[in-house]
């Protein structure tokens, strides 16, 4: 498995081919740091120290990475934790999305807070090599250490990016003066009105992976190692990666029917990275630097009004052929369009078209890398609307990017009017970690308690 902190290397084909499933027989996991007594403590005062549950440790079950065997052709089936970036955010997208937003509890301090992400560092790092959360293996007094629904299936490339809201830098852990720069309340952009309690929050986790149970366990173990220190807000479960972030992979269908990320940046393109998404020397903060700031929303799409619509016109809308992807310009999904182009004194990709009010060539150069999912929420119970549509992800080193382009989109967008804006969420989410190193650490730095 890599282990470099050469961005580049996490891209290099890895020797790894594929973990065996977990399983709670297996011997021994590495050794990977356990929880500080501290926290320890805290889980089991607030947990309860009463499920005497029989049957196998899965706690420190660790995968045994096996060789010999394939999980997938095209791409290993594990991505390293640990690394100059934080996995999840130039890693080639998963299948599934499983993000949750929380806030800090009122009666959490500094020591505790940092107690619980030095606990969340060893639990992500195990559960993305595909062993179960650590703790007490054999304690049939305690609850056990991880969930078990995770046991027997391979990690599907899990990675967990943690965030930070700027809620959390206010006055109640020490956090003002660490407070990255551009961390701010995003302003009111046209046309939105969104949902506050399923908006923003302290912290976030997006976790991903192939399989939406083994996403799901990760966030639901670091909830539970989080009671009584954070509360959560708000979760929102992914599936149909609506980007490609890597040349590598087939470019997938929003729940509109077209291509989705045909134009996203390409991730294994360093400079492009450094120049749109990595936050660099420009931020005082140098805790930050290396990182990135995550913008969420929730876009419900209006399906039943979609589905009425004409093929012209929503081609129309985003400018682009529904069965190949090409721009209406050009014939290929990658022709680069072509917004000069006039037929009968009109714009071929119309003035008001998605993609040419959200492309660099005119936008002065501005780009973002988007890594969102498909949503559903089911229908609706009053008018048996089906509920659903992008859970948009993207990252970027200033969120003033997406301010920029949401406002040219919110005003003039023809998609607006099959769209509407749910929720959404502002995150700085910091470089990787090292070996032996943790959240609290970067977080808090020298003053950690
Ligand atoms: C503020 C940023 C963006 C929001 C919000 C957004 C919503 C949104 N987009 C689609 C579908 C497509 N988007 C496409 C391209 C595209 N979208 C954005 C930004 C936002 N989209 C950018 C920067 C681009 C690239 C533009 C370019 O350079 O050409 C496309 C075309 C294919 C592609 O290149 O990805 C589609 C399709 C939906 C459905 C949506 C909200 C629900
Ligand atoms: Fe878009």
């Amino acid at each position: 498995m890599t282990d470099s902190h050469d961005p580049a290397a996490r891209h290099a084909p890895a020797a790894v081919t594929g973990p065996a499933p977990r399983s709670g027989a297996e011997p021994a996991a590495p050794p990977a740091p356990a929880p500080s007594s501290v926290s320890r403590r805290r889980l089991l005062g607030t947990v309860g120290v009463s499920a005497a549950v029989a049957g196998a440790a899965l706690g420190a079950g660790g995968a045994v990475l096996a060789t010999g065997h394939r999980a997938e052709a095209a791409e290993p089936a594990t991505v390293p934790f640990h690394g100059a970036r934080q996995a999840g955010i130039a890693t080639p997208a998963q299948d599934r999305l499983c993000f949750a937003s929380f806030d800090v509890a009122a009666t959490t301090d500094r020591a505790a807070l940092a107690a619980l992400l030095r606990t969340w560092t060893a639990a992500a790092e195990a559960m993305t090599r595909g062993a179960g959360v650590p703790g007490h293996p054999g304690d049939l007094q305690s609850p056990p250490d991880d969930t078990g629904e995770a046991a027997g299936l391979t990690p599907g490339r899990l990675t967990i990016t943690v965030g930070y809201g700027p809620s959390l830098f206010d006055d109640r852990f020490g956090l003002k003066g660490r407070r990255p720069s551009a961390l701010k309340p995003l302003p009111y952009l046209p046309r939105e009105d969104l949902d506050a309690t399923a908006s923003d929050g302290d912290l976030c986790v997006q976790a991903c992976s192939d399989d939406p149970q083994v996403a799901f366990h990760a966030v639901r173990n670091l909830r539970r190692l989080a009671f009584g220190v954070l509360n959560p807000r708000w979760m929102e479960l992914g599936f149909g990666r609506t980007s490609s972030t890597s040349p590598s992979q087939a470019t997938p269908r929003n729940l509109m029917g077209f291509k989705d990320g045909t134009r996203n940046i390409d991730t294994t393109d360093a400079a492009l990275m450094d120049q749109h998404v990595w936050i660099g020397a420009e931020e005082p903060q140098r805790w930050i630097r290396g990182g990135s700031y995550l913008v969420s929303r929730k876009i419900r799409m209006l399906l039943e009004a979609w589905d009425r619509d004409s093929l012209g016109d929503q081609q129309q809308v985003f400018g682009r052929d529904k069965s190949s992807g090409a721009p209406l310009t050009g014939r290929a999904e990658r022709d680069t369009p072509d917004f000069t182009a006039k037929a009968d004194g009109t714009y071929v990709i119309a003035a008001d078209a998605h993609i040419r009010l959200a492309a660099h060539e005119n936008n002065k150069g501005l780009r973002i890398l988007r890594r969102g999912y498909s949503y559903t929420d089911g229908i609706d119970p009053v008018t048996g609307d089906l509920l659903g549509g992008l859970f948009f992800i993207a990252y970027m080193k200033d969120p003033g990017q997406f301010v920029t382009l949401q406002r040219v989109l919110g005003q003039h967008d023809k998609l607006n009017e099959y769209i509407e804006h749910v929720s959404g969420g502002l995150f700085a989410t910091p470089p990787g970690l090292a070996a032996g190193q943790d959240w609290a650490s970067q977080l808090f730095g020298s003053r950690t308690v």
